[in-house]
């Protein structure tokens, strides 16, 4: 499942994380790269360990929006980090690690932090079999996309481009269980808000539970 989700960082976070990086040392992005990646890696990332309160503010964000709940089921989101392409900067197809550490990738995110007006080129690709698509979200908002497809960031050409990625080791490990309780809880949800609690309502929690029970890990 692919989504975005505008808006999801407030103007203040926003501003809180841009004074924070603009005096941030970054770091060549090849070294968190696997061995394949870092040929076609070429950005900055901020230094590790440095970013710990800025991570804390996207993953409160992420987790507090209703839709990331229930379309991503996050047991860890995990491995952020904020990268800076500069002119010339890219990353070329590439399709992201299975495990990081302990957690496992199931779902990445871009979270862009610079207004797209502010650099040229830059746009996260997501290829598909026979096509692809281009992603240069406004400041703020975050593009959620599954770990498993190939992608790349084409080339800034003028300006800078500031983004947060990360990963999310979801409690639903199979993308088709996923989007079957999505679509579930989603009816459920939208039922209670227009009938309340009727018996129709019980018996779809009742199947979000159970299904969560036997799928959940
Ligand atoms: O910067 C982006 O939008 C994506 C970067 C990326 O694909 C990665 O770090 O694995
Ligand atoms: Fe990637």
């Amino acid at each position: 499942m692919l989504f975005q989700i505008p808006d999801v960082l407030s103007v203040d976070e926003l501003r809180q994380i841009h004074e924070e990086l603009a005096t941030a040392e970054f770091v060549d992005g090849k070294t968190t790269a696997g061995w394949y990646a870092k040929q076609v890696k070429n950005n900055q990332q901020l230094k590790r360990n440095v970013g710990q309160s800025l991570e804390s503010i996207v993953k409160a964000a992420l987790s507090r929006h209703p839709l990331f709940q229930v379309a991503v089921r996050p047991k860890q989101i995990h491995s952020l980090r904020f990268s800076r392409y500069g002119v010339g900067m890219s990353y070329g197809t590439h399709a992201d690690n299975a495990m990081m550490g302990r957690y496992r990738a199931d779902v990445s995110f871009t979270l862009f932090l610079s207004e797209s007006t502010d650099y040229e080129g830059g746009e996260l690709v997501i290829e598909g079999a026979d096509d692809e698509q281009a992603y240069k979200l406004k400041a703020g908002s975050v593009i959620v996309y599954p770990s498993s497809t190939l992608h790349r960031v084409n080339e800034v050409t003028q300006g800078q481009r500031l983004v947060v990625v990360g990963w999310t080791h979801s409690l639903i490990r199979d993308p088709a269980q996923r989007e079957l309780l999505f679509d579930i809880d989603t009816v459920r949800r939208s039922l209670f808000a227009q009938h309340g609690k009727t018996p129709e309502f019980d018996l779809l929690s009742k199947s979000v539970s159970n299904l969560l029970r036997r799928w959940a890990e």
